[in-house]
């Protein structure tokens, strides 16, 4: 056994923060944050692959597309590839005027020069410094004691704000990362983030970016809440500095954990696209924002072709976006089960005759179609559906309105087919399943409609005369009754010896305009059996004809 029986003797629980009054829990998030996108740094540096410059390119035009105001766009000092990405983003003129990017950098003098170098006549730029500030890392990883950690940063920011002056004609922001925020002593953090602010010298015109990171998710999200209020609420100066959150994902709740770190008090939320990262990730950026759509929050980010977007990250990151990912996945908004398609079909039913816009539908949070997705993909058929189902996809691809009672007949067909194949039934199954449960068109019958007259008797009776194949063989025959469907019935009593009772008859248009057809619905008893029949004609008529041969062949077939 590996697990250990009592795993207290390896890992100990987090403590507590010493927050006895906290005011986030009865907050609500009530407007975006700013967004910064770490996939061209975070996410880059955590791929197989790095991208190449076609990739960042393609990513950071997708970036800007979608509405991201700050990118972080690479680690300048890593190598070539990084810097002259950055220089050559910055010279190309393609960054938009209201768009920052930002590089990171290690809190190393020549890491910092050469990141300044790598932003060479940028308009603005964001230079972002970072330096681990927890004990593990002091004591394992830099062997330092803490006065040592905070004068790495205070080195480091000294270097920043030199650079800087050198280079006046770029505006400059400054961003400081006490790395391993989130497992590091809250006053200590405090500590060396006023140290670096007074080497800075931010102001609330000019704010510096405190970016707080859960560079390893530890803990419950309440807790990294609980550290953001405790950080805004005893930083001196806090006027002067944006607070930004930066949550990993290593407990699976990293986008819970910038959630309640806004209502804690934070202003900025950095992560990536569909939450590549580090491990487990980066916080997701398009779940932050498409939670707050939800709730009725315009985030600033477009995400209405989401598809588009997952192509470029799938592109770019050479990793899938994960089928069940929330929001963008291949089949979050898709129902196979029985009880999930009725309620979806009965909520878009609904959705559509109530006279507000507020979406209800059960088991969608969200209208897929203000993703670009489609209604088709939401409910898929196979063993496990119910009748919604089908009767959904048949709607959808061939717009035909089956009867509620009909829906139940056809069931059996379906269930048949799904059962025998084993897999999931697609659009063209379900066609293919109905048409041969009745009859529409397929050669493969026994009475098939040739021609037919309708006229009306002196009596005021109708008569249908006319041509029925019977297996193939044409037969002339004709039949009286009060209506057209009834001279039929008579027609294949009188001629076939067909007992057949029509008990419910319904009709609808398929489509509009000129190419508009009819499909004819019919419910029938045949000694003791229920038999439905669908004919489906340009003309109304005839299709109601062809429902009576539909039914005919069921009695026989
Ligand atoms: C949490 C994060 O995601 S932070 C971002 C991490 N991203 C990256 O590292 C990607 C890009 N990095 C790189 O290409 C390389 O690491 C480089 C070019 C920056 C530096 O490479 P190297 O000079 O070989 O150093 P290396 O990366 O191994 O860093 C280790 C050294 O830097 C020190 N160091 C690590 N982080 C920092 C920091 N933020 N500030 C100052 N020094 C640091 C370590 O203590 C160690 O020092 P030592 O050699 O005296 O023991
Ligand atoms: C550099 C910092 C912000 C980081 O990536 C982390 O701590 O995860």
């Amino acid at each position: 056994m590996t697990m250990l029986s009592d795993p207290s003797r390896k890992y100990r629980p987090f403590p507590q923060v010493a927050l006895q009054d906290r005011q986030w829990p009865s907050r609500t998030i009530t407007a975006p944050p700013r967004w910064l996108s770490t996939d061209l740094r975070d996410g880059n540096q955590s791929i197989i692959d790095p991208m190449d410059a076609v990739k960042k390119n393609r990513f950071f035009d997708e970036l800007v597309r979608i509405g991201i105001k700050e990118i972080e766009v690479g680690f300048p000092s890593a190598g070539a590839t990084e810097f002259d990405f950055i220089q050559g983003l910055v010279r190309s003129g393609r960054i938009p005027d209201d768009v920052k990017v930002q590089v990171l950098t290690q809190s190393r003098e020549d890491l910092i020069r050469t990141s300044f170098e790598s932003l060479e006549s940028a308009k603005q730029a964001i230079v972002h410094l970072y330096n681990a500030v927890s004990p593990a890392w002091r004591d394992i990883v830099f062997r330092m004691s803490k006065d040592e950690v905070r004068e790495i940063a205070l080195a480091g920011a000294k270097v920043m704000r030199d650079e800087a002056s050198k280079r006046p004609d770029t505006d400059w922001h400054f961003q400081y990362s006490p790395e391993t925020f989130s497992t590091a002593e809250l006053d200590f953090s405090i500590e060396v983030c006023e140290a670096v602010m007074q080497v800075l010298a931010p102001t609330p015109e000019h704010p510096i970016i405190l970016n707080l990171p859960a560079t390893v998710e530890a803990a419950t999200p309440n807790i990294y809440a609980d550290q953001i209020e405790y950080f805004c609420r005893n930083l001196p100066n806090r006027d002067a500095a944006v607070i930004s959150l930066h949550t990993h994902n290593d407990r699976g709740t990293g986008v819970a954990a910038a959630e309640l770190g806004l209502m804690a008090g934070a202003d900025r939320v950095e992560g990536c696209l569909f939450g590549n990262g580090e491990r487990t990730g980066n916080c997701c950026l398009v779940t932050v924002a498409l939670n707050m759509y939800t709730q009725g929050i315009n985030p600033g980010l477009d995400f209405s072709d989401i598809d588009r977007t997952i192509e470029t990250v799938e592109y770019c990151n050479e990793l899938p976006v994960h089928q069940r990912h929330p929001y963008g996945g291949e089949l979050v908004f898709t129902a196979f089960s029985g009880s999930h398609q009725d309620a979806i079909k009965k909520g878009f039913e609904a959705n559509d005759q109530q006279n507000d816009e507020h979406w209800r539908v059960p088991y969608l949070p969200i209208d897929p179609a203000d993703l670009g997705r489609d209604y088709e993909a939401v409910i898929r058929v196979n063993s496990q559906s119910g009748k919604g189902g089908f009767a959904w996809v048949l709607e959808q691809d061939q717009g035909l309105k089956l009867p509620k009672k009909m829906q139940a007949d056809f069931s059996k067909h379906v269930q048949h087919m799904a059962d025998e194949l084993g897999r999931e039934l697609n659009a063209a199954d379900i066609w293919e399943a109905f048409k041969s449960a009745y009859y529409v068109q397929t050669d493969s019958k026994h009475f098939q409609l040739v021609y037919y007259d309708e006229s009306r008797a002196p009596d005021g009776t109708r008569v249908f005369a006319g041509k029925i194949a019977v297996k193939g063989q044409e037969q002339s025959v004709s039949g009286r009754g009060n209506g057209l469907i009834s001279s039929v019935v008579t027609t294949l009593e009188e001629s076939f010896g067909l007992d057949l009772k029509v008990l419910d008859y319904s009709e609808h248009a398929m489509g509009s305009g000129r190419d508009a057809r009819a499909a004819a619905y019919l419910m029938c008893q045949s000694g003791d059996r229920i038999i439905w029949g669908c004919g489906i004609d340009e003309d109304v008529a005839t299709a109601s004809v062809r429902a009576v041969l539909s039914a005919a062949n069921g009695i026989v077939g």
